[in-house]
């Protein structure tokens, strides 16, 4: 507290106060939906401190994090040279993961879960997509929908929900196998279950790659999930061009990640269809994959967003140290880079009108940091831990930093 001095403030009657905010709209123009605004919002009421550089607050379009088991020495076997598909045709990656989540408690995920969330909030994300994809039998996978759905009736933190069961296909079946058990078992049940509200799942996903499932086996999934009223979310061009990018395009795919091998017609339908591109710049990174060919989608007018990814491959809590990563190896600018990690993330999952800016009608979620300039965010990487002074999440402080500078 020293040297500031502290100042309760009634955002109602903030008209002169600048913020970092956005646009309702996601997205197209090149300079981000960033830029400098004054906030006008009618029921935010915070704290707010002299000399401190507040910003919107960030949205992660792409993360696994409940699971059971760490692969550190995988880790190592990358490092040595190892790829991730032979580490996956070997039995290791999801399989090594799946197997340990199958034995998992309810409880032992739940307790993992929550606290990996909470250094997501702690990192200034306030909403984060939360994929299943560790069971991959329906019993496993429910335990996992059960566990997300926990966490969103129990924690501030947003959370939008991801049925992933097609994330591998399990040991003992072949990809049609696996197929026709999501189709004919796990989608009906899971219908059942959004009907009675006992669980209730946002999105679709499937890893559409070489060796996992293909593109009819994804396309039959994608169309079986969107008929029963989830959004079409999936893994895409990642390892191997597979055409996911024009796939998605065509059933009206709210999004698709990864896309470092997507084709020039690919981003051109992506952009058509105004499908959401989530690029995770950790990926890349932990795989010494090429870099998703971000200005190339922003030039066509793709929307981008970005998530970290955050699963026992790519081990990255921070959505500040993602952003950082785009713009250096993916050369976006700063503003690009907040752009899509908050209106366009949010996008992405379907909750711009709710999240991703703000405005009026919108939640209250934003972050107070301790700069003169929000893009030390960026800049500083590896330095949200000191940066962020509080995070916001309805209007309501859910946490303030005893570390902070
Ligand atoms: N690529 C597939 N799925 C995850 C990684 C899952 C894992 O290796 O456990 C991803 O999004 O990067």
């Amino acid at each position: 507290m020293a040297g500031r001095q502290r100042h309760r403030l009634l955002l109602e009657n903030a008209e002169q106060l600048v913020l970092v905010c956005g646009r309702r709209e996601p997205y197209l123009r090149r300079d981000g939906a960033a830029g400098l605004g004054v906030l006008r919002a009618a029921s935010l009421v915070g704290w707010l401190y002299q000399s401190c550089g507040p910003g919107r607050c960030l949205v992660d379009a792409h993360t696994h994090p409940v699971w059971a088991g760490d692969r550190v020495h995988e880790f190592a076997m990358k490092l040595a040279g190892a790829s991730y598909m032979e580490i996956h045709q070997a039995g290791g990656g999801i399989h090594f993961t799946v197997e340990h989540t199958r034995k998992a408690t309810e409880d032992e995920l739940f307790t993992a879960f929550q606290q990996r969330l909470g250094r997501m909030l702690r990192a200034g994300s306030t909403l984060v997509e939360c994929k299943s994809g560790y069971g991959l039998n329906l019993e496993t996978e429910l335990k996992m929908l059960r566990v997300i759905e926990r966490a969103r009736k129990s924690m501030d933190i947003g959370i939008s929900s991801t049925y992933c069961g097609a994330h591998a296909v399990p040991k003992g079946k072949t990809a049609t196998e696996a197929t026709d058990d999501i189709i004919n078992n796990h989608l009906p049940k899971l219908k059942e279950l959004k009907l009675s509200g006992e669980i209730n799942v946002n999105n679709i996903d499937v890893f559409c790659e070489k060796g996992v499932f293909d593109v009819e086996s994804t396309r039959r999934i994608l169309e079986a999930g969107k008929d029963i009223g989830l959004q079409i979310n999936f893994h895409g061009d990642e390892l191997h061009p597979m055409k996911s990018a024009e796939l998605g395009a065509e059933l009206g795919a709210r999004a698709i990640s990864h896309l470092e091998e997507v084709s020039d017609e690919g981003i051109v339908a992506m952009a058509r269809a105004k499908c959401a591109a989530v690029l995770l710049p950790t990926t890349a990174y932990m795989l010494r994959l090429k870099q998703p060919q971000a200005r190339k989608m922003l030039e066509e007018g793709v929307i981008v967003a970005l998530g970290s990814d955050f699963n026992p491959n790519a081990y990255c809590f921070s959505m500040p140290m993602v952003m950082h990563l785009a713009c250096v190896n993916m050369k976006m600018s700063m503003n690009e880079a907040l752009a899509a990690a908050t209106i366009n993330a949010a996008y992405a999952l379907g909750k711009s009108d709710t999240h991703g800016s703000l405005e009026v009608g919108k939640q209250g979620d934003l972050l107070i940091i301790n700069s003169s300039r929000w893009e030390h965010l960026i800049y500083q990487f590896g330095g949200h831990e000191a940066l962020i002074n509080y995070v916001i999440v309805k209007g309501k402080v859910i946490y303030e930093n005893d570390r902070r500078i």
